[in-house]
């Protein structure tokens, strides 16, 4: 087997012990090694990269005859290979030349300079615009967790701690909501990785203790220790570790990390994961897409900044009235007042992704691309002050105050970077003329020198009288004057030759040298010049980073609240009324996600309240539009807190403070749940934690087992839900019997989706009607979906006998069709006591090991009675 380059170091040429060092360092990571215009792979590195960057596999003799695998990339496209590295889980290091191989004798100084992992990635090319990159950290302490996140391409630094009881489900929550693309964890705490599901780096523990952590955080945020307000010693623990990862990883002073922000859960409506899911906010159930989400259906916006707030905005529904309506004013503002919203816009879409800009400058990785983009962005901002001037909404108002303070960064800017940079900062032409008094003498310089040479030509001709003369350059022998074969016997004799070609000679003289010589010294002086001049100006851009995200922030809001008056006015939204109260009244409101994929999507009316009907259960045939209706309430609520006008004529929400939902479950086979056993622990979370002013959204509860079964816990549930838990909800469900609960309890209301039936079957006509339904009509449905009419013929002929038996399941099989003839066994009477076992059941106090095993006790019942063939005869 070969031997680990990092263990032969002595056997090594100079060069490869160097990389073997720079190996050494971070064993763990690819290392993409600076060889002139390529970044070279070694060994182990070379073998797993060439595969997944489908690179050509070549060697390289080390030393002492031995050969290694390699394989490079170019400098130029080294990005988009980072790209696909990171995305296959890779670490990578990059070991740069750090001195110019003309100037330097014997082997050049190389060295580390970064290390880029997923979560600390700041390269525009390797993020997704519209979406938040988050490294995370978490740090568990008795149940509790201290939990840290930041967005390194932008600056966002957050932490929160999660604790009590639901602690475990907080968290689920949150990585749902920021999906961390690396998340750190001690290596004492390594047990954590196997309930996380997440991409998990392990760090030494040292790392999350408090000292350390607060000499970190001091070091970053300064010695006045306000920036510990509002938080707790695991959520500063959590931080302080990913504080010492990243500086680790950029070998910056990431002048970009202002502020660490507290949150609390308590502060935004709480959302489980479940329900994060279920209600497809940012990407479909079915296939992870943002297409068809709620997030897609608002997303107008202009930049980056403002998709991704607008991302954030949908996860975090507010709670607070107050800034609920500061956020519906500026969107009604924007709405009525159209020319502003539409120039407000149009500004919007030239401008550059602040928020992500200043993180590269912090990082050092934005080149003179980057802050000609700051600039264009930054110098609009007088226009933007100007449509904000005039509107009345104090949002609006206070995001005019922030987009201010821009005019001596765009001053410095237009002063010394050229209208349209070059992409690499390493070859000049990015600092304009008038900015620097010697890189203008030397722009001058070499001018002088080149106007000297672009002249030679025509004076050289006239001193030898050759009239094709030409005076050249090319890379490898510099300057040339070019003579062709037939006169040469004119060339003077102070022509040295130095290159023979086909048709001619090419010659140099001792001026001509003098000039180039003049000319290379000054360019490399200017290259060299300029690239310290820019790195100069961006490091005093970073100082400024407090002020760029303040104006970037601004323009992120603004951008959202256009968004979502832009929505408003396309698909006629309206503005809602948010109270404290409990009523939720909603006149004709539509699925802001359905009602844009159908044709003629029919309205539909919404009140529940306290006093009148809290719960309403709403039965009605397959297909007819309860579940839309049903995701439609949530998505309305959802909006109203968002901030957002709402699709419906009018809208009234009293406050919810969570939105459970418990839509068709999905077998969790990974994690040994059943459908059933997964649709239970859920009803179960719903049961233990709503409150009265919670919302629920409940799709078929009980639908996983049998009808009896089915029946008695959604029955069980219903009840608890209204006579216990107060809570506001629709309960959508095939089991008619569930009607009865109108007239037994108050509180609980039956409405349907009406049909009308026709000869050829039946037409939904989507509209929310009271009173329950009384079919199904699921062999409708099976039909419209093409099942075989032989299927059907007998699913119908079993649906009769059974209705004729008027008992259901309970009436056992029918006789069998045709020649089998029926058999006339009498039917045993059902056991008793199922249905009271059930109904008498504390859904609060069981847990799920006793529900099993009193399901197991129901069904060792229903089978003694039904006997080993399942049959009740
Ligand atoms: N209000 C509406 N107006 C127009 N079309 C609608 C409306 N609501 C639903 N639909 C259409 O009907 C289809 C079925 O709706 P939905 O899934 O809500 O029915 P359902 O009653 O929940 O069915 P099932 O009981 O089979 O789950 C939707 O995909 C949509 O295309």
């Amino acid at each position: 087997m070969e031997q680990p380059l990092t263990t032969l170091p002595r056997q090594l040429t100079p060069m490869m012990q160097q990389y073997a060092q720079a190996k050494a360092e971070h064993p763990d990571a690819v290392v993409l090694f600076r060889l002139g215009d390529f970044y070279e792979m070694f060994a182990e590195d070379a073998v797993t990269c060439s595969r997944l960057l489908e690179l050509v596999l070549t060697s390289r003799e080390v030393g002492k005859g031995r050969r290694i695998a390699m394989c490079g990339v170019p400098v130029h496209a080294v990005e988009a290979y980072i790209a696909r590295l990171i995305d296959a889980g890779c670490k990578v290091a990059i070991c740069e030349q750090m001195e110019d191989a003309r100037f330097t004798k014997g082997l050049v100084r190389r060295e580390i300079i970064r290390v880029i992992t997923p979560g600390t990635v700041v390269e525009e090319g390797m993020l997704a615009e519209g979406d938040s990159n988050f490294l995370m950290a978490i740090c568990e302490a008795d149940g509790t967790y201290g939990l840290a996140a930041l967005e390194v391409s932008t600056g966002e630094f957050l932490a929160t701690t999660l604790d009590g009881a639901d602690a475990n489900e907080a968290l689920q929550a949150e990585l749902t909501r920021l999906r961390p693309a690396e998340c750190l964890i001690a290596s004492s705490q390594q047990v954590l990785t196997e309930t996380l599901h997440l991409n998990c780096t392990l760090c030494e523990p040292q790392a999350f203790e408090l000292e350390a952590a607060q000499q970190h955080l001091e070091q970053q945020f300064g010695s006045d220790t306000a920036w510990q307000d509002g938080h707790t010693p695991l959520a500063l623990r959590a931080a302080g570790a990913i504080l010492q990862y990243v500086q680790a990883m950029h070998k910056t002073a990431l002048q970009h990390l202002t502020y660490l922000r507290p949150y609390r859960l308590s502060q935004y409506m709480v959302l489980d994961a479940v329900t994060r899911r279920n209600l497809e906010l940012v990407r479909t159930m079915r296939h992870g897409e943002r297409h068809g989400s709620l997030l897609n259906a608002l997303d107008e916006t202009m930049t980056s900044m403002g998709k991704r707030l607008l991302q954030r905005w949908i996860e975090q529904p507010l709670l607070q009235c107050e800034a609920i309506e500061a956020r519906l004013e500026a969107v009604e503002e924007l709405v009525s007042n159209a020319a502003c919203r539409a120039q407000l816009r149009q500004i919007l879409r030239r401008m550059y992704d602040a928020e992500r800009l200043v993180g590269r400058i912090a990082c050092g990785t934005a080149n003179a691309r980057a802050l000609a983009g700051l600039r264009q962005t930054l110098a609009a901002l007088p226009t933007v002050r100007d449509l904000l001037t005039d509107c009345h909404a104090p949002r609006l108002q206070t995001l005019l105050a922030d987009c201010s303070g821009e005019s001596d960064i765009v001053a410095l800017l237009e002063q010394s970077i050229v209208d349209e940079p070059p992409i690499t900062i390493r070859d000049g032409g990015l600092i304009r003329t008038g900015y620097d008094a010697a890189l203008d003498d030397l722009i001058r310089k070499t001018d002088r020198d080149k106007q000297w040479v672009a002249r030679l030509q025509a004076r050289e001709r006239q001193r030898t009288g050759i009239k094709s003369l030409k005076v050249g350059f090319n890379q490898v022998f510099g300057y040339y004057i070019e003579v062709s074969k037939a006169n040469i016997h004119l060339v003077p004799a102070d022509y040295q030759r130095k290159q023979t070609l086909t048709n001619g000679e090419r010659y140099i003289t001792d001026k001509l040298k003098e000039r180039e010589t003049a000319i290379l010294s000054a360019s490399e002086q200017r290259v060299e010049l300029e690239y310290t001049l820019f790195v100069d100006i961006r490091e005093h851009l970073a100082r400024e980073a407090a002020l760029l995200q303040r104006i970037a922030s601004a323009l992120a809001q603004l951008d959202t609240l256009a968004a979502l008056a832009e929505v408003a006015v396309l698909y006629n939204y309206v503005k809602p009324e948010v109270g404290e109260g409990a009523a939720i009244h909603i006149r004709q409101g539509r699925h802001p996600v359905v009602e844009r994929m159908v044709d003629g999507f029919v309205p539909n009316d919404l009140a529940l309240d306290h006093e009148h009907q809290r719960l309403t259960i709403l039965t009605g045939p397959n297909m007819a539009g309860k579940s839309t209706y049903l995701r439609q309430l949530a998505h309305i609520v959802l909006l109203a807190q968002m901030g957002s006008f709402v699709p419906a004529e009018q809208a009234h929400i009293g406050l919810v403070d969570r939105i459970f939902t418990r839509v068709g479950a999905v077998d969790d086979i990974a994690a040994g749940r059943s459908t059933f056993l997964v649709e239970m622990s859920e009803t179960a979370h719903i049961l233990h934690h709503a409150t009265p002013q919670s919302l629920l959204i409940l799709d078929e509860i009980g639908k996983g087992t049998s009808t009896f079964e089915g029946l008695s816990i959604a029955w069980a549930v219903a009840l608890y839900i209204v006579r216990r838990l107060g809570t506001r909800g629709l309960f959508a469900t095939h089991y008619h019997e569930l009607t009865a609960l109108e007239t037994l309890y108050p509180g609980i209301g039956n409405f349907h989706m009406a049909i009308r039936e026709t000869d050829d079957g039946i037409i939904f006509l989507r509209q929310m009607v009271p009173g329950g339904a009384s079919k199904s009509y699921g062999l409708h449905v099976a039909r419209l979906a093409g099942l075989p009419t032989e299927v059907l013929d007998e699913s119908a002929r079993v649906l009769s006998y059974l209705e004729q038996q008027g008992t259901q399941p309970a009436a056992g099989p029918p006789p069998m069709n045709g020649v089998h003839g029926a058999t006339s066994e009498p039917i045993k009477p059902a056991p008793t006591g199922l249905t009271e076992q059930l109904l008498s059941l504390d859904l609060c106090q069981v847990t799920p090991l006793q529900a099993l095993t009193l399901l197991h006790q129901l069904q060792q019942q229903v089978r003694e009675w039904t006997g080993p063939g399942g049959s009740a005869r």
